[in-house]
């Protein structure tokens, strides 16, 4: 079978950077872009260069990191955008001219002929500074499709390398960006790419069917950030490349998809929903008892493609819908194995606190598989003192006293708040020195200031990561709870 090889465009450090809040340093634009080249994009959009010192200093410094992607800066057609990128060294520009009425004449003021005017102004200045062109019609699915045919040979002609098609609202559906890339595509003899926002939640089949219609290059950003509702998912895009149209490809190693996404997220603070596509929390976590067991028998049944396929791993939850099946596979990857009553006597426990409309975690199956198998566990620490001392002009300290086996000791720590300066104190001793805290999770189980507070954390010691929680009115006793908690158990198994 021929491949038609798609070329991926990553905007996630210019369009996904417009996210409201969202401002990346110099350190983290790179070591983003440094991914993104990693894993085999082609074209990295790494900023604005108009926008401001700070991006333009970034934009250089990846640009002279020699990366096998093509390198450019967003620019509208005007000279002191395209100088500014220029002085960014970058390969290229992604030259954005708006094309629909609406554009031109509200927002630019100005006619058809002093647009088509503008444009070829810029491409013309662009290729006399031997840059790039890829030629970006803002609008262009609100546009009048001769004259956006006319605007794009027009810039072709005065040496456009590529051109862009921009569903800028996301109004098309996927009918309508099939017929517009299908049109354009008959007398148009430069790439097509499509870039697509996600404002109707159509984003990444409004892609696909473009790549249909003709198109050979998409923009998409990592988890599908950018302004307002986002753009196409470059995850959902490339791995339904990848799965679903069987004879397009792209040039990403799709297994390090989950890795940037992390990236993206944390560097961002944009946090993904878990029930995203590929990689959300839940996209290959399962809990009902009759799809746990399907996927136990044989994995096919409840996943269209293996977690590995995008560098995940599955994970079995347990909760209210779960069955037996997958109970003793999370039994056993937490090392115990029990009998048939036993294993029933487990599953109808965990259902009970479920009914309660408790989340049910971890801790709370070691707990009740501990009282099962009547399995009696001497926690080797204990917290016998905890005094605090905060307020809103001293820095915030805590000192404990704790027995470890027969040993107590005494320790003090300072942190950024009371709930910091209580972990800092405890994390003193040795024992705790090489336990990381990797997850902090907290909330108001009922509404007011007396609420009792829910606290569930992850530890990591070496490669063994427990969750353990805490549950107390007060939100440093139930911080501290937790951690002892974790580390006890993180000691004992
Ligand atoms: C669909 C998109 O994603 S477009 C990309 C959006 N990205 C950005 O806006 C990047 C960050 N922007 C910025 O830092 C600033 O907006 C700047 C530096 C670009 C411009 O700042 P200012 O000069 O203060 O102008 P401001 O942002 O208020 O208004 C935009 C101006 O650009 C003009 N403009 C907008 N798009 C284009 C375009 N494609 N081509 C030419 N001019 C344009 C507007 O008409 C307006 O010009 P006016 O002052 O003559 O009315
Ligand atoms: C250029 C661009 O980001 C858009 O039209 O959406």
């Amino acid at each position: 079978m021929i491949f038609l090889n798609i070329k991926v465009f990553d905007t996630t450090l210019r369009d996904g950077e417009q996210t409201p809040g969202v401002s990346l340093t110099q350190q983290e634009k790179l070591r983003i872009a440094t991914k993104l080249d990693e894993i085999g994009i082609d074209y990295i959009e790494a900023g604005s260069a108009i926008t401001s010192k700070g991006e333009r200093k970034s934009i250089k410094g990846i640009a002279q990191q020699g990366f096998n992607a093509e390198i450019l800066s967003f620019s509208r057609p005007l000279s002191v955008d395209i100088d500014y990128c220029l002085e960014c060294d970058v390969d290229g520009v992604n030259l954005v001219v708006p094309t629909s009425d609406l554009h031109i004449s509200d927002k630019l003021k100005i006619t058809r002929d002093e647009l088509i005017q503008l444009s070829n102004n810029a491409v013309d200045y662009c290729k006399d500074h031997g840059l790039i062109v890829e030629l970006s019609a803002e609008d262009a699915s609100r546009s009048d499709t001769d004259f956006l045919k006319s605007v794009y040979l027009s810039a072709i002609n005065h040496g456009a390398d590529r051109i862009c098609v921009c569903d800028t609202v996301g109004i098309l559906t996927p009918d309508s960006s099939f017929e517009l890339f299908d049109k354009l595509n008959e007398d148009i003899n430069v790439p097509i790419a499509a870039h697509c926002h996600n404002d109707f939640g159509l984003a990444v089949a409004n892609t696909l069917s473009a790549l249909k219609g003709g198109a050979t290059e998409f923009h998409s950003t990592i988890n599908g950030i950018g302004e307002r509702a986002g753009n196409t998912s470059f995850e959902e895009c490339v791995v339904s490349i990848d799965r679903l149209l069987t004879n397009f490809s792209t040039n990403v190693n799709i297994h390090e998809i989950y890795d940037i996404s992390k990236l993206v997220a944390r560097s961002t603070g944009v946090y993904i929903q878990p029930n995203k596509a590929i990689v959300g929390e839940n996209a290959f976590a399962h809990e009902s008892g009759i799809h746990s067991d399907g996927i136990i028998k044989n994995s096919a049944t409840y996943e269209p493609m293996t977690p590995e396929l995008v560098g995940r791993k599955r994970k079995f939850v347990i909760g209210k819908h779960m069955g037996t099946h997958g109970l003793e596979n999370r039994l056993k990857e937490i090392g115990l194995s029990v009998n048939k009553t036993q294993l029933q006597q487990i599953c109808n426990d965990i259902k009970e606190l479920a009914d309660k409309g408790k989340t049910v975690t971890d801790v709370d199956l070691h707990v009740i598989a501990d009282n099962v198998l009547e399995i009696n566990h001497e926690d080797r620490i204990k917290l016998d003192e905890l005094t605090i001392v905060s307020g809103n002009k001293i820095m915030p300290t805590a000192s404990v006293k704790i027995t470890f086996d027969d040993e107590e000791i005494l320790n003090a720590g300072v942190g950024l708040g009371p709930v910091d300066a209580a972990i800092n104190a405890v994390k003193t001793v040795d024992a705790f020195s090489d336990v990381e805290l990797i997850e902090y999770h907290v909330d108001a189980i009922t509404g007011g200031t007396d609420a009792f507070i829910d606290v569930i954390i992850k530890l990591q010691k070496g490669d063994k990561v427990v969750s353990a929680r805490g549950t107390e009115p007060d939100i440093i006793n139930a911080s501290v709870k937790a951690y002892i908690s974790g580390v006890n158990r993180l000691l004992r198994d």
